[in-house]
């Protein structure tokens, strides 16, 4: 008796489950049903059969955007996920300006599918414990902290270049991305952690080895449905990696904290200055209420700040390093700039940074047409209206940073390299939210001015070693992660300038 009345239950309960998920996938298929995409949709695999790599999908939005106009669409990951993504100023602006959290809640967000690496951290987390951490870290990004960064940048610059020289192959060609993973990884160990850690002395790192393979875990999970669930996922093989690789990126962050808790122990006066730097702000940070941060909170910071501290820099660097190598002409006036105003000087100023309009339209020209962080994610909290596309609170949009840079309807002759668009005169003609590779509205980048100065010295004193070229047959081939990486890599021909 008691059996047949809990078997009545627990079927009522599975058959509501099942008719709620089929109403809710009418309710999808609805919403979904006029929105441009890249092609129709399959019954089984959605639009996943349509491509197999990264820069293949985004190959076919482009030629779908040139085609439509569209300022919204929808990728099918399968029979039951539509993901849904703005990729125009117009549609932007409305996530853009408001305060929805980020996709961290469920599948198919896709910082859901990072929360357990970096933890809520500046830029996964939402709400009051957001507001209190961007508030406690935006003195860690004062002009008179990031001013005395550029001695590091120069000294971190040193290594880098000598790096080159010592990987160059029998050709002269050298396989650049991985050099400039290590120096953007040091710099951020130096100027934000205190930390001296030799990063570059070796030909890889395993953190920065750690950091690729969890951004390609990442990636492949997004696109296969049958990993979304938890369960499933831990385990799967990739599920285990991906515990193994976390356990080790959490315990090196943990390290870096223990290693500075000691030393300020030992020495207390070195926070005697009138900013301090990132971490000793998170490890001294008291709340009104006299409360510090935990151990976790700091960890999930420590864990954010050195994956987008270095990561991305590291695609902006490397990504225009092949444009220089591209455009040999651009690659000239550069030169002669950045020659001229350090007197050939292996130094690299903070004079020198805020005096070099030439590199910075080169830079900005570079991030657009190859944006550092091509996608990021919100949740909605509240139905939004996209372009006439009427979208309910709980679905997850994607803002793709790198169409909304390089939209047909924006950016006239959007594939040629022109880094004059950045000159005032053109800026002032176009929506501000039309160029966005650090976000825009309250949570933009904090890092910005950081990333941007670091890359200028980097790419100068490259430029005044170093002529750059790219290497016939090599295919640089982008890759649309958290960050946009090089599938194979960026492999350059360098020649020593006399
Ligand atoms: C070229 C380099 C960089 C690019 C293109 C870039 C781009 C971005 C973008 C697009 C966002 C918005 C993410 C979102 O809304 O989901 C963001 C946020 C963030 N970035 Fe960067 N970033 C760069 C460098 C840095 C650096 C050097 C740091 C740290 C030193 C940093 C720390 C952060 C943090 C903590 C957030 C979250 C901010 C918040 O939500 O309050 N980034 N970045």
């Amino acid at each position: 008796m008691i059996c047949s009345f809990l078997f009545t239950v627990l079927a009522a309960i599975i058959a509501y489950k099942i008719i709620f998920f089929l109403l809710e996938w009418r309710k999808k298929i609805e919403i979904c049903k006029n929105m441009p995409s890249i092609g129709p949709r399959h019954w089984l695999w959605g639009h996943l059969n349509m491509f197999s790599s990264t820069a293949e999908r985004a190959k076919l939005e482009r030629k779908m955007l040139e085609r439509t106009g569209a300022k919204i669409f929808v990728t099918w990951l399968g029979p039951f996920s539509p993901l849904i993504s703005v990729c125009h100023p117009d549609t932007a602006k409305l996530l853009f300006k408001s305060s929805e959290p980020k996709s961290v809640f469920k599948p198919p967000g896709v910082y859901y599918f990072i929360k357990s690496w970096l933890g809520m951290g500046l830029l996964l987390s939402y709400d009051k414990n957001w507001e209190r951490n961007r508030r406690l870290l935006t003195p860690a990004f004062h002009f008179d902290i990031l001013k005395p960064y550029v001695k590091i940048y120069n000294s971190v610059a040193d290594t880098f270049l000598k790096n080159i020289h010592q990987n160059l192959d029998s050709n002269n060609n050298v396989e650049l991305y991985s050099l400039v993973s290590l120096a953007t990884l040091d710099t951020m160990l130096r100027c934000a952690f205190s930390y001296e850690g030799g990063v570059q002395t070796h030909r890889s790192h395993p953190y920065a080895v750690a950091v690729k393979r969890l951004a390609t875990l990442a990636r492949q999970r997004h696109f296969n449905p049958l990993l979304h669930s938890e369960w499933m996922y831990s385990l799967s093989k990739s599920g285990r990696e991906w515990k193994n690789l976390t356990d080790y990126v959490h315990k090196f962050a943990e390290e870096i904290i223990t290693s500075r808790q000691k030393s300020l122990k030992e020495d207390p006066q070195q926070l005697d200055k009138r900013y301090l730097d990132f971490l000793d702000i998170l490890i001294t940070a008291k709340g009104n209420d006299g409360s510090v941060l935990s151990d976790e909170e700091i960890r999930a910071e420590v864990d954010t700040f050195l994956f987008e501290g270095h990561d991305t820099t590291a695609s902006a660097i490397s990504w225009a390093a092949y444009y220089l190598g591209k455009h040999p002409e651009e690659q000239q006036k550069v030169y002669e700039e950045v020659k001229n105003i350090t007197n050939c000087e292996d130094n690299f100023t903070w004079e020198n940074i805020n005096n070099c309009p030439r590199l910075a339209l080169f830079l900005k020209e570079a991030m657009r047409q190859s944006s550092s962080v091509p996608i990021i994610a919100r949740q909605l909290t509240k139905p939004f209206e996209f372009d006439g596309f009427e979208i309910p609170a709980g679905m997850a949009v994607d803002i793709w940073i790198y169409h909304i840079n390089n939209h047909p309807n924006v950016w006239p002759d959007n594939e040629v390299f022109r880094p004059e668009r950045f000159l005032d005169s053109e800026v002032k003609e176009r929506d501000p939210y039309a160029y966005v590779p650090f976000s825009a509205g309250p949570r933009n980048c904090i890092g910005q001015k950081f990333a941007q100065d670091e890359e200028k010295v980097i790419m100068a004193r490259l430029l005044l070693r170093y002529k750059i070229s790219l290497v016939p047959d090599f295919e640089y081939v982008p890759e649309f992660a958290l960050v946009m990486r090089a599938e194979n890599g960026i492999k350059l021909h360098i020649e020593e300038r006399k």
